[in-house]
Formats: structure tokens, C-alpha cells, sequence
């Protein structure tokens, strides 16, 4: 009997007691910086002379560490691996395989600060962010056990006499999961104990910025008591490795997080039926997003100004959940405009690795760089009202940034920036300020601070995307409360952290039996 689900508290970090074992889990964390990582194939630690070199981008004299790069020779052998492990993995107790989650889970937990600290340092997060970060990838793990244990047994069909049906989930096969450094923990682990537990085996290919944490995860996950081959670590080049996987004909299921511009690759060479390939390929695909902070006319303004801040620079606004468009009715446009200004006025950008940053930098020199385009544009396309600058010269630091009368079609209103910038749009009522959130390719996230009940009824039935809050940011989805995906060019809609995300990891078979 397993307890009912709770998400994973966050910690307190104004108590002197948790700053401090933050603080400690921190030196511990800078103390081990600069190790070298392997693969992991079939259980085997595989070492090879190129690597990925993780750099702390507050610092980018600082090396978090080397890890292994897999070639094309390895992958198939990782392939193999999963292949042979599938046989015996697959028919398993579920229950057995969620044992594996909690306790995998427990261990997390205790090393909890640990993770959280070497997020801190290898994706820039601030000591909120990161906490939360970690939780998250706890919460995932409680979850999925606990709806595997819920979906062991099938669901139920109607049977008739002389005749017992079932209708019952089976695992897919070898699954490849390519997460992205933005939740370098969360994302990284859902998307693969969600495989893992209901049956598969995966071949994890961490995204270049954040190998490291996914390196400490597997070790975890085998001293969990994950069997050799279930998991296999590799590593390496996005397009020689990533694609290769993703188009050989063993491959089952492919689970992605990141870009629209590589999701939609991935989508489209999946399709293809490669020689010796006995089935169609799965594929989850959770994408980007232009995410959009409505205010109403009606609207408790300072709600509002708070909402549009922490959804536009919450980790430095590299969140596909990130409200980087701000929508307002004109009567509250100016009132809203100055409130967000005079908050954003007070946020501390620096190296998060001090708990007084509110805002660290951006991930690395390409993000640096397109964000720093995006301000230029933005200065042709709106009124620059706070920040704009940047500063590279020791990490990738850039200043929270708004833009106001913006055009609902300029670039900076549509474009995922994936950076500290928010547009502020004035609309001229409820009906279009809608119509101009709905008016991007993408559909993740909303929010929209009001207090008129038909507005929100509207809001529900009309704003087209996967996640909508009300008098609340866009950002923070919590897993079992907030199942998260999108629609649109967003993704697959798959709802991670949700009842319905296993069932994507499956598939379900009818049986019938004549008495
Ligand atoms: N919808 C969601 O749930 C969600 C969550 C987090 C991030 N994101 C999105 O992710 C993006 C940021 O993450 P990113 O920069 O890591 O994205 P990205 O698309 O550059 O990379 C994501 C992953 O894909 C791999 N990859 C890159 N090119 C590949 C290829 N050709 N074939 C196979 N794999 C390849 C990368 O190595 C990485 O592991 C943003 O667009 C953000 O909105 C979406
Ligand atoms: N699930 C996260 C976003 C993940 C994408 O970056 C949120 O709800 O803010």
C-alpha cells in the first residue's frame, strides 16, 4: 500500500538552518567540480577521448565537468544493449519496476540539496529555481510509480457470457529520450523513469549544456537497482548521435523536449520506415512556446505586475513556459506598464551560486547572442523601458528587459526568445486582447488576471492553450496538479506529470477468452 500523492515541498530558504545546509551542499558540489564522466552501456562504463565540457555559464572559467561522447559504433551498441534488456525488463512486476521510482525518489531526496547545488552551478539557476527543479524531478518519479501501480492490472472492458475480456497496457520497446538543459533535473528525469517504469528500455542522450546532472542521475537510478542495459548513458553530438537514434529501425519510441526547429525534425524523420523496422515509430514532442500574460480592465493591477514579472524573468526567462507577451487592456496599460517597471527596478541579476541573485545568466554564447538580437530588434519594434544591456565578459548575464507598444505582429510578439525580454501589447478590450494572446503558432501557456466571471468562462472556452491560470504567472507547473503540455506548434499535448502520460509510454491490448 503506497501513500496517496503529495508534491514535494519546496524549501524555505529565509530559514537559517536550510540556507546553511544549502550553503554546505554547495562547497560539497565545488569541491567534486571538474570530474570526468563515462557512458554507461549495459551496465559498462565506457570512456572515450572526445568530450562534452560542461561550463558553469555565471562562470565560464569554470568546468563542471568532462563527460564521454558516443559515437555511432556505441550508440548501436547501447541499441543492442536496450534491445536485449527489453526481454527481461518488460516482464517485470510494474509493481516491481515503481519500487525502482520510489526508491530511486527517497534517494533523490536525501541528496536533495546536492542536486539542487550542481543545478545552481551547471544550468545558472538561482536557489529557488533550482530547489524547485529538483522537487519536480521527485514529484515525477513519486507520480509515475504511482500510476503504474494504478494501470498494472489494465482497465476494465465489459465481458460477456462464455466470454472474458481484458484490456491491458504493454510496453513499446527501446525508447530515446532527448531532454532539454532548461530543467536539466525535472524534464530530464520524467522523460525517462516515465519509459523506464512501464516497461522499456531507454538510451538517454542528455542535452549538451547539462550532461553532468543526468551522468549523477543514472548512477542513482543503478544504485536504485536498475537493472544493467534498462538505462544506457550516451552522450555526444545532437545531430551524429541524437539523429542517429532517432532514425535507426530498432527504435520504438522517441520521448523530446526542446525547440520547435528540432522537435518538428524529429517528428518528420520518425515517419520514415527504415529497412529491417517492424513498426511505426511513437513520438512525444513537447516544443516551445510564446506564452501570454493577459490583464483585464478589471484586474487587481498590482497581481498583475507581480504575475507578469515572475512569468517573464523567472529563470531569467528561459522557460517555455515563460510570459514573454504581456497583454493589456488600454484603461490599466500605463498603471500596469509602471507597477512592472518599478518591481523589476528591485531584481538582482548576478551568479545565482549567491542566494541574494534573484536572476543568473543565460545558459551559454548562441543564447547570449540571440537574445542580445532579439533586444535590437525590439528596439526598432517598441519603446525600450527598462534593461537591454548585456555582459559577457565572465558569464552570460543579461538585464531583465521590457518592451512597451509593441504591434501584436512584431517579431518580438511572436518569436521565441527564450531570454529576460517581455513585449507589453495594449488592447482595446477583453475580445482582443484574446484574439491577439491566440495569435502565435505556439499554444502552452496563459494567464490572465481578472476578476469578471464571464471574462474567465470566455478565457476557458477561447485562449487555445494547454496550460491556462487565472490571477496567477504562467510559469510553475507542479506535477499531479498542473499535467503540462501544449498544443499548437507547442507539442504533442502529451500532459507530463498528468494521469494521462503513462498510457503514451504503452500499448494497450485487447484479450478475449472463450470459456
Ligand atoms: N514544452 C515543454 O515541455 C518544454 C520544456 C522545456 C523546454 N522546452 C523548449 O526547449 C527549448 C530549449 O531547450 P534546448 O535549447 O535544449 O532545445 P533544443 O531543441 O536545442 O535541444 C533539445 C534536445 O534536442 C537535442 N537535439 C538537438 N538537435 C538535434 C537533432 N538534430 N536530432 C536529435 N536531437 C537533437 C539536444 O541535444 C537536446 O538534447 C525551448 O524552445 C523551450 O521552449 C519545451
Ligand atoms: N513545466 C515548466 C516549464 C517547462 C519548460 O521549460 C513550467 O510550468 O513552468
Amino acid at each position: 500500500m503506497t501513500t496517496p500523492y503529495q508534491h514535494e515541498p519546496f524549501t524555505n530558504f529565509q530559514v537559517e538552518e536550510n540556507r546553511r545546509a544549502f550553503e554546505e551542499a554547495l562547497n560539497k558540489v565545488e569541491a567534486s567540480l571538474g570530474q570526468d564522466y563515462s557512458l554507461v552501456i549495459d551496465g559498462e562504463r565506457i570512456s572515450t577521448d572526445e568530450k562534452l565540457v560542461s561550463v558553469n555559464p555565471a562562470n565560464t572559467n569554470e568546468i563542471i565537468g568532462t563527460v564521454s561522447k558516443a559515437n555511432q559504433e556505441l550508440a548501436d551498441k547501447a541499441i543492442e544493449a536496450a534491445s536485449k534488456a527489453f526481454e527481461s525488463w518488460r516482464k517485470w512486476d510494474p509493481v516491481a519496476r515503481a519500487e525502482i521510482l520510489f526508491r530511486a525518489a527517497a534517494k533523490m531526496r536525501r541528496r536533495k540539496h546536492e542536486f539542487s547545488a550542481l543545478l545552481v552551478k551547471e544550468a545558472g539557476k538561482p536557489w529557488k529555481e533550482a530547489d524547485a527543479d529538483t522537487a519536480e524531478a521527485i514529484d515525477f518519479m513519486e507520480y509515475y510509480a504511482r500510476q503504474m501501480i494504478a494501470l498494472k492490472d489494465g482497465k476494465p472492458v465489459n465481458s460477456r457470457e462464455g466470454e472474458i475480456n481484458k484490456y491491458i497496457y504493454q510496453p513499446i520497446g527501446v525508447s530515446v529520450v532527448i531532454p532539454p538543459w532548461n530543467f536539466a533535473c525535472a524534464i530530464m528525469v520524467g522523460t525517462t523513469v516515465a519509459p523506464l517504469v512501464t516497461g522499456n528500455t531507454v538510451l538517454l542522450k542528455p542535452a549538451e549544456p547539462t550532461p553532468v546532472i543526468a551522468a549523477k542521475f543514472v548512477n542513482l537510478m543503478e544504485e536504485a537497482g536498475l537493472p544493467k542495459g534498462v538505462l544506457n548513458f550516451v552522450p555526444g553530438d545532437p545531430v551524429e548521435i541524437g539523429e542517429y537514434l532517432v532514425d535507426h529501425p530498432k527504435t520504438a519510441l522517441i520521448s523530446f523536449t526542446g525547440s520547435r526547429a528540432v522537435g518538428t525534425r524529429i517528428y518528420q524523420r520518425a515517419a520514415i520506415v527504415h529497412e529491417g523496422q517492424f513498426h511505426l515509430k511513437r513520438v512525444i514532442a513537447e516544443m516551445g512556446g510564446k506564452d501570454t500574460v493577459v490583464v483585464d480592465k478589471d484586474a487587481d493591477l498590482d497581481l498583475a505586475a507581480e504575475s507578469i514579472l515572475t512569468s517573464a524573468f523567472g529563470f531569467s526567462g528561459q522557460k517555455c513556459s515563460a510570459g514573454s507577451r504581456a497583454v493589456i487592456h488600454q484603461d490599466v496599460y500605463d498603471a500596469v506598464l509602471e507597477k512592472t517597471v518599478q518591481l523589476v527596478k528591485d531584481i538582482t541579476v548576478g551568479d545565482p551560486r549567491f542566494q541574494e541573485n534573484w536572476m543568473g545568466p543565460v545558459i551559454n554564447q548562441k543564447a547570449f547572442d540571440k537574445i542580445m538580437g532579439y533586444i535590437e530588434i525590439g528596439k526598432e519594434e517598441g519603446r525600450l523601458v527598462i534593461g537591454g544591456e548585456g555582459d559577457d565578459s565572465k558569464g552570460y548575464f543579461i538585464q531583465p528587459t521590457i518592451f512597451a507598444d509593441v504591434a501584436p505582429d512584431a517579431r518580438i510578439m511572436q518569436e521565441e526568445i527564450f531570454g529576460p525580454v517581455v513585449a507589453f501589447c495594449k488592447a482595446k478590450d477583453f475580445d482582443e486582447a484574446l484574439e491577439i494572446a491566440n495569435n502565435t503558432e505556439y499554444g502552452l501557456t496563459g494567464a490572465v488576471i481578472t476578476r469578471n466571471a464571464e471574462h474567465m468562462e470566455r478565457a476557458k472556452r477561447d485562449f487555445h492553450v494547454g496550460n491556462l491560470y487565472f490571477n496567477r504567472n504562467c510559469t510553475g507547473a507542479i506535477v499531479g496538479y498542473h499535467p503540462f503540455g501544449g498544443f499548437k506548434m507547442s507539442g504533442t499535448d502529451s500532459k507530463a506529470g498528468g494521469p494521462d502520460y503513462l498510457i503514451l509510454h504503452m500499448q494497450a491490448k485487447t484479450i478475449s477468452q472463450m470459456l
